[in-house]
């Protein structure tokens, strides 16, 4: 491509040069009218083989043509010779050649790009400025042809001008002819008749009948001349005919000239447009890729001919300054010599080390077999003892026992001897070991000498080559110096033709280094044709693997489309028996925990426990008081030992409706201290329905993420006498409840602070702070009793990713503050205020409940903050869940039956079906039921 492009510019760059070089041409021998067809007339007649006389004519007759315009018989006569296909057929222009070449071209690429498989192609700046190339040189060629045309048509115009003025000649020439003839046949009558009217008296008879001839002949006569007048002047009107129809002809002419004209100056606008646009592009695009080459050449040019001045620069100091460097050198050489004798000396002192230590080591293992001599003679002597002692054995039995008593003291030296021997040998063998050792290090020090010794001895022969160089160096310098010396001191013109020789030399030399920086110039355009390649390359292969991975997609989402219809049909279907199943149970569900007995809560030793649960009905709770059972049935009941988990398996369809897009409160209910506060919160390693509810949450969001977008977001209130805080900001400013603005009849909290969650771990960290800023107290019946009520709300808003179809769904989890009997709590001041507080509330909380379970058409959700704050979640077409918490102590009984009672009046409310906050996403919305 690259090459194509560089052909392209060439010839663009030649053509145009070649344009101009024939213009030139043509100006000089033809009017500024008519600038290049007289050149190329002029070269197809040199073609022809025309003689120069004839070509000087030709050029002759056209500027005497253009000149005189009207009757000139000279120049008539001249323009008979103008031969049609002279003027009629243009040489063929390089133009052309360039232009047919590139139809060619575009022909190729055409059919090219119609094999291809639709690719599109991305076109490079290069392209884009080749392209505007073309087309200037199109509009160009095209105003040629335009201009060819005009001169055409004007030299058939000048042709028909001059066979009507050859025709208008031969018309005068006739007319003239005929007139003369007619004089001459009227003068020959009125001779005739002025011989008649001299008559004779002899003749008159004769007279008479030539006279009646006479004028027989001269009527005839008159006649005649009368058809010749009439004759001329049907003549003159066609002359006059001719003459109108050439005036015509020349308004044609000269119209259609005009309208050349100005086609001419369209298409010259048009050229300069198209110059400036590309002059343009060049700015925007930087140079072509010629004009970088220039560039770089001249460039890579300007910078040898730098080297080249700094060589002679270089040279020129050399010659002026060869003691400096011959002193540098000298010293140089110094530092080497001083290095080398450092070296030396240093090689020295190891060589003296070395023996020095060879020296001991010989002394000390001299030393050493020493010792291990007289040991072994020792040995041996103590040895012959013993054998003697034992030669005298069966000869003195008798001092056996003697010997016996004196030889254990000779054992006992033998034995000593023995272990000392050994002791040696042991000795002997770590001496030999270190002998060893050092034997190694010997040899290694001996290589290291070694190697030092050779690279001296490398060192050596360098700074001899060195010296020798130097010496060289200094020689031919010195050399130089005395030629220098003596070409100064005879002030010849040799020395000077010598430097000059020198220096040309020096130029060749730097002249040849261009073959070499070709070579890398090719190198390096092979190279970046390579890089060019492979970027092209690349990106065909990324364009191809892009092609790949969409095709696939689109198979697999074809193929995939039955299937997530399936699946899509499948999760409405799930949801709609979800829904099903959460209203058989019931819109609002009342579950009873029953707090297991701790040791903290046994104020008073053998308290009887007076609530049991049933293992064969999970809803069934027996409360035992003053002697009578009581049974209550509930929707569920948690045996004291039940686990967090389990409760929550109850809770969590509630949370997936939430997801859904329903309304649902969960609120946990109770005495003080019955573990209300445990089951919504829980414990760090237990945790409780909050923030189980928040992990299911996510994990449902991420099962969904196909199809659903959520966002999550999370606010946190408590109620304390009545007066609403947030318990995610620090301030802990008094806030109120409003009807939202935006006219949807919604409750909002102004200044609420509301936080988006993006995972689980966040949203412990907001459960945390919550946790830190609710207010709490030691009562007499639980040591970190909560004061207030706590709402934590989460709010899902969905949006269907196929159909934009829209949800919000609320989680509103509640933990109230513990009801108590004052009397019994021990509450006073502003314990007791709180107490009342909570009680009121928790009583507005029933009358709620009451009203719907009446279904009376006022619910009083404005008694309370409480029940205000929760209207949206309470009322109808709503899910919730309330669990109770029940004491199963006897001390509690009057409370726990209360609760059971508040419990079993709730379980009886029906909430009617609940109703889905859905939007429809334009597609096909779902209603809401
Ligand atoms: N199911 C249980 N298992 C173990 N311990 C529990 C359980 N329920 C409650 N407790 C413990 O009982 C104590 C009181 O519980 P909690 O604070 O939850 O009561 P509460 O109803 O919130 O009281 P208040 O209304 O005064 O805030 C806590 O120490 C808690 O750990």
């Amino acid at each position: 491509m690259y090459a194509f492009y560089s052909l392209l510019v060439y010839i663009f760059y030649t053509v145009f040069k070649k344009e101009e070089e024939a213009e030139l041409e043509g100006a000089c021998g033809s009017s500024p009218k008519e600038p290049s067809h007289v050149s190329m007339e002029t070269k197809s007649k040199r073609k022809d083989g025309c003689t120069p006389r004839l070509r000087k004519r030709g050029c002759g007759q056209l500027s005497d043509t253009s000149s005189s315009s009207d009757s000139d018989s000279l120049s008539l006569s001249d323009e008979d010779d103008v031969d049609d296909e002279d003027v009629g057929v243009p040489a063929k222009t390089p133009l052309a050649a360039f232009l047919s070449f590139k139809q060619e071209t575009e022909k190729r690429r055409a059919s090219s790009t119609h094999t291809d498989t639709g690719e599109k192609v991305t076109e490079s700046p290069l392209v884009t400025v080749m392209s505007h190339l073309l087309s200037f040189l199109e509009h160009y060629s095209h105003l040629q042809q335009l201009q060819q045309q005009a001169e055409q048509y004007r030299l058939q115009l000048r042709r028909h001008r001059v066979q009507h003025r050859r025709q208008m000649k031969a018309l005068r020439a006739s007319y003239r002819q005929r007139l003369r003839d007619k004089n001459a046949v009227i003068t020959s009558l009125e001779e005739v008749i002025a011989q008649q009217q001299s008559p004779t008296t002899h003749e008159h008879d004769g007279e008479r009948a030539l006279q009646g001839g006479a004028w027989l002949g001269l009527h005839k006569l008159v006649q005649s001349l009368c058809g010749l007048q009439g004759e001329r002047t049907q003549l003159r009107g066609e002359l006059r005919l001719l003459h109108s129809q050439l005036e015509q002809r020349e308004q044609d002419k000269h119209s259609k000239v005009q309208a050349f004209q100005q086609q001419i100056d369209e298409l010259k606008s048009c050229i300069e447009e198209r110059e400036e646009e590309l002059s343009k592009l060049r700015v925007a695009s930087g140079a072509t890729d010629s004009e970088k080459r220039v560039l770089c050449l001249s460039a890579e040019n300007e910078s040898l001919k730098h080297s080249l001045s700094m060589t002679q620069g270089l040279l020129q100091q050399l010659s002026v300054i060869p003691s400096q460097s011959s002193t540098v050198l000298i010293k140089e050489n110094e530092n080497l010599r001083s290095r080398v004798v450092q070296l030396e000396a240093s090689l020295q002192q190891r060589v003296e080390q070395l023996s020095r230590l060879e020296r001991q080591n010989e002394q000390s293992e001299w030393r050493r077999g020493e010792e291990l001599r007289r040991r072994e003679e020792r040995v041996k002597e103590l040895q012959l003892e013993l054998d003697k002692e034992r030669s005298k054995e069966p000869q003195v039995k008798v001092r056996t026992q003697t010997v016996e008593v004196e030889s254990p003291g000779t054992l006992r030296q033998l034995a000593e001897a023995r272990e000392k021997n050994a002791r040696l040998a042991e000795k002997l063998s770590s001496r030999s070991e270190r002998c060893k050792r050092l034997e190694e290090q010997i040899r290694r020090s001996d290589e290291v000498s070694c190697n030092l010794q050779h690279k001296i001895a490398a060192y050596e022969r360098e700074i001899g080559t060195l010296r020798e160089e130097l010496l060289k160096e200094i020689g031919h310098l010195e050399e130089k110096k005395d030629e220098a010396v003596k070409a100064a001191a005879s002030c010849s013109e040799e020395h000077l033709h010598d430097l000059q020789d020198q220096f040309r030399t020096l130029q060749k030399r730097l002249s040849a280094l261009p073959p070499t920086l070709r070579s890398m110039k090719t190198d390096y355009a092979s190279l970046r044709s390579q890089v060019r390649n492979f970027s092209d390359f690349y990106g065909s292969a990324i364009a191809e693997a892009k092609k790949q991975i969409s095709a696939a997609i689109c198979e697999m989402s074809e193929a995939n489309k039955d299937l997530l219809e399936k699946y899509r049909k499948e999760v409405a279907l799930r949801r709609k028996y979800h829904e099903q199943l959460v209203e058989l149970k019931g819109n609002i569900r009342v579950l009873c925990r029953v707090k297991p007995v701790l040791k903290e809560d046994q104020h008073e030793e053998g308290q009887a426990v007076v609530v049991t649960t049933d293992p064969n009905n999970e809803s069934a709770l027996t409360v035992l008081n003053k002697g009578k059972a009581r049974t209550f049935e509930l929707d569920k009941v948690f045996h004291p030992q039940a686990t967090q988990e389990e409760v929550f398996q109850e809770i969590e369809p509630l949370v997936t409706s939430c997801i859904d897009g329903y309304h649902v409160c969960i609120f946990a209910y109770g005495q003080t201290g019955s573990g209300k506060t445990y089951t919504m919160e829980g414990s760090v390693e237990n945790p409780g329905i909050n923030q189980r509810a928040l992990k299911h949450l996510f994990s449902e969001i991420e099962d969904r993420k196909d199809m659903w977008s959520y966002t999550v977001s999370v606010s946190s209130v408590e109620i304390y006498n009545e007066v609403l805080r947030d318990l995610l900001s620090k301030d802990g400013e008094k806030l109120d409840i409003k009807i939202n603005p935006d006219g949807t009849g919604q409750l909002h909290v102004p200044g609420l602070r509301v936080i988006e969650v993006k995972s689980f771990q966040h949203i412990k960290k907001i459960l945390a702070t919550a946790r830190r800023n609710r207010i709490t107290f030691g009562t007499q019946m639980n040591q970190h009793s909560s004061r207030s009520h706590a709402l934590l709300t989460i709010t899902v808003l969905g949006t269907d990713l196929a159909t934009g179809a829209k949800t919000s769904g609320k989680l509103n989890l509640v933990d109230l503050a513990g009801s108590e009997r004052v009397w019994k709590s021990g509450a006073e001041g502003e314990r007791l205020k709180e107490a009342q507080n909570i009680n009121r509330s928790l009583l507005a909380l029933g009358d709620v409940i009451q009203a719907l379970r009446g279904r009376q058409t006022h619910i009083p959700f404005r008694n309370s903050r409480l029940t205000y704050l929760l209207q949206d979640s309470l009322g109808k077409g709503n899910k919730t869940a309330m669990v109770v918490q029940v004491s199963a102590l006897e001390s509690n009984v009057g409370e726990t039956l209360c609760s059971l009672k508040f419990a079993q009046r709730v379980c009886k409310v029906e909430l009617g079906p609940a109703a889905r906050k859905i939007e429809s996403g334009g597609v096909h919305g779902e209603n809401c039921s």
